[in-house]
This record gives C-alpha cells, structure tokens and sequence, in this order.
C-alpha cells in the first residue's frame, strides 16, 4: 500500500519534494497539499493530482493523508508538528524543527506523551554518501581522536529575507547538525565573530559570519557561513584528527579540460548539491512510517540544534562566549 503523504508549503523545497515523492520515492503518494498562496497551492495540486485544502490544520485531519511533509516557512513548523502529533501523525518537519527552544521542548512533551517518536526533522545531510564515509573514517580511528574541524557553508546570493539570526538558524543549524552527528557529541560553548563586512550582502545583513563551537570534549570548531559568496554554492568540512585528516571531497561533478584549462563546476544551488541526500532522506523516512519505527533525526536533534543556534545569537549580540546548556536527554529520545 502506498503511504499517502500531505504537503504544507508549495514553495522551493516543498514542490522539490512532491516532484521526488512522485517520481523518484517508491510506496509513497502525495494526496494533499496546502500553502497561504493558494494559487501555488492549487498548482501543484493540479500537477499532481492531488487535493488542495485551505489550512494546514484541514490537511493534518484529513483522512486521505497518513503522513505529513512540513516545507512551509521557518516559524511556522512548531504548531504543524504539534498538530500533527496531536492527530497521532508521522512528520516530516524542514529544519528547523522550530524557532524557540520553549516550542522545541513542547514538541517533544507532546511526543513523550503520545508514547512513541512520530517526529523527524529534515536533516537530510546525514544521508549524504560523502558525510556517511567521513563518519566511518572517525569511527574507524584512521585519523586518531578528533581535535579540529574547520567548515564552510557559503551561498551564492542571499535571500532577500534573510536576516542576521536566519544565518545561524536556517543556514549554520545544517552545520550545527552535522558536526554533532559526526562527532557524536554535544557542545560546551559557542561564540560568533564579523569583520569586515561583504558590500554586495543583503542591507542589514551581516555577511559572513564565523561559528565557533567548542564540544563537551575540547574539539575546536570554526564554521565559515557566507550567504554571498558570490561564486556558488558550496560546502566544505575538513576533520583533523591526531594522526590524520578526512576532508568532505566536491560532489563528483565532470572535469573538462579546454580552452587550456582544466576546469569542474561548482553547484550554484543548494537543491543541485544534496539532491541524492534528500531523495535518500525520504526514502528512508518513508520505508521507516511504513514499518512504523523512525530512524532519522529526531525532536531531540532538532532541539539540540536550536539550543545552540540561540547560543550562538547571544553570543552576537553580547561579544562573548556563551555556555551551551541541554536539558538531560530523556531516555526517550535514547
Ligand atoms: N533541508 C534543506 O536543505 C532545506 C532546503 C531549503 C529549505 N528548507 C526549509 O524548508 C522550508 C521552506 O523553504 P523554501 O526555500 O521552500 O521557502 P519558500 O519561501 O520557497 O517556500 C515556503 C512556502 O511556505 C508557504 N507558507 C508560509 N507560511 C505558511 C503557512 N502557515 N502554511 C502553509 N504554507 C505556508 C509560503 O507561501 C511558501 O510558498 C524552510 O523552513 C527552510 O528552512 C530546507
Ligand atoms: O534554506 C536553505 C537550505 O536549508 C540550504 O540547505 C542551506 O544551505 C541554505 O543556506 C538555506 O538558506
């Protein structure tokens, strides 16, 4: 039986979605979408056969939905999931799983409540194959006991809406993520530094900022998060440990040589650059409803991140370090 999954929000990632769980995902259907722009709504609806409700909330309830996909706007995430939870439906919520801590931790009373993880967020770079091989390589003790990461996370051409905390929330929190995931622990204490400014960045914007994390273990970590860098979209992450290093390689791409060069593309997009991770993330999440157990990131992961994004953005306003602070980690989410 196919699982039939509702939509929320029709925009970039949302319709990328609908067109994967359609055309590449298999045992998955999209019955249901819904945005506040019910023309693009209607749209989508129309392509792919689907219904189009008024609200969220009408999709949630709906029986024709089993499972729903939250690709709406940041602030929006942490009452459809709570909805979803309340109507005893799987989620997939986009990062981040919500903008406030105080929402993160309903989130996952609601969770604990209802008895059993219905909640997974959209951390879809834990199934890259390349971040996959970098973790084996640190598991395997090949480079010795982690010291160092240096990372970079650079966007073309900022979003018009963008704003001086969405790079830590929105663009640094797949970072934040990632790193936790890799070195499999929680951090100790976060800072930001600015410099000289970017001219061609958004007004308002502070571009680029740099992340620095430090892991309940000592492991330094500096992120460089650029949302005008210009050239591409591009993503770096080099680990040093103490006898060696493992390094994120460039996603394979075509070398040309011509014109007496030797040249190879660099992704303008995000969608170009982890379109495999997200066709991965979605097929395991829907083998995983179907068999009714979640593997992927959970209410906790997403809290995490958000605990340290806020860390981080205290840190940009005070000009100190900051401590990261987790409540205990409820056995639940063991
Ligand atoms: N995992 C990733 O790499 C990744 C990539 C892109 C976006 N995202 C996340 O996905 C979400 C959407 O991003 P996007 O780039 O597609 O943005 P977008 O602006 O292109 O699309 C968002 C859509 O949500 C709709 N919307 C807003 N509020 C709504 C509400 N209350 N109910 C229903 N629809 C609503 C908007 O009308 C818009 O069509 C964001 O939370 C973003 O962080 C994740
Ligand atoms: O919403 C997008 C998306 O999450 C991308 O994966 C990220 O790299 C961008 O910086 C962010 O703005």
């Amino acid at each position: 039986m196919e699982l039939r999954i509702g939509v929320i929000g029709t925009g970039g990632i949302g319709r990328d979605h609908i067109r994967r769980l359609t055309d590449v995902i298999t045992g998955a259907k999209v019955t249901a979408v819904t945005d506040i722009n019910k023309e693009i709504a209607d749209k989508a609806a129309k392509q792919y056969h689907a219904l189009s409700f008024p609200t969220g909330e009408d999709l949630i309830e709906s029986p024709e939905v089993d499972a729903v996909l939250i690709a709406s706007w940041d602030p929006t995430h942490a009452g459809y999931v709570l909805s979803c939870i309340q109507a005893g439906k799987y989620v997939l919520c986009e990062k981040p799983l919500a903008t406030t801590a105080r929402d993160c931790l309903k989130i996952m009373d609601a969770e604990m409540s209802y008895g059993k993880r219905l909640v997974q967020v959209g951390f879809m770079r834990r199934y890259d194959k390349d971040y996959r091989a970098m973790k084996e390589v640190i598991q395997s003790g090949r480079i010795g006991e982690p010291l160092l990461v240096h990372a970079c996370h650079r966007n073309r051409t900022h979003i018009t809406s963008h704003s001086n905390d969405m790079t830590v929330t929105n663009s640094g929190i797949h970072e934040i993520d990632i790193l936790r995931w890799l070195l499999e622990e929680e951090y100790a204490s976060a800072q930001v530094l600015t410099g000289k400014q970017n001219k061609n960045a958004a007004e308002g914007l502070q571009d680029p900022q740099i992340l620095l994390l430090k892991t309940k273990n000592g492991v330094q970590i500096g992120i460089e998060v650029n949302m005008t860098s210009g050239y591409g979209y591009d993503i770096q992450c080099e680990i040093v440990g103490e006898t060696g290093t493992v390094r994120l390689p460039d996603p394979s791409a075509l070398l040309i040589r011509s014109e007496g060069k030797h040249t190879h593309q660099i992704f303008t997009e995000w969608s170009q650059r982890f379109v495999d991770a997200y066709d991965n993330e979605l097929q395991q999440w829907v083998n995983d409803v179907k068999k009714a157990t979640l593997s992927g990131p959970s209410a906790w992961d997403g809290y995490a991140a958000c605990i340290t994004a806020d860390a981080l953005i205290r840190s940009r306003n005070s000009g100190t370090s900051v401590p990261v602070t987790l409540q205990r980690r409820p056995e639940f989410y063991d």
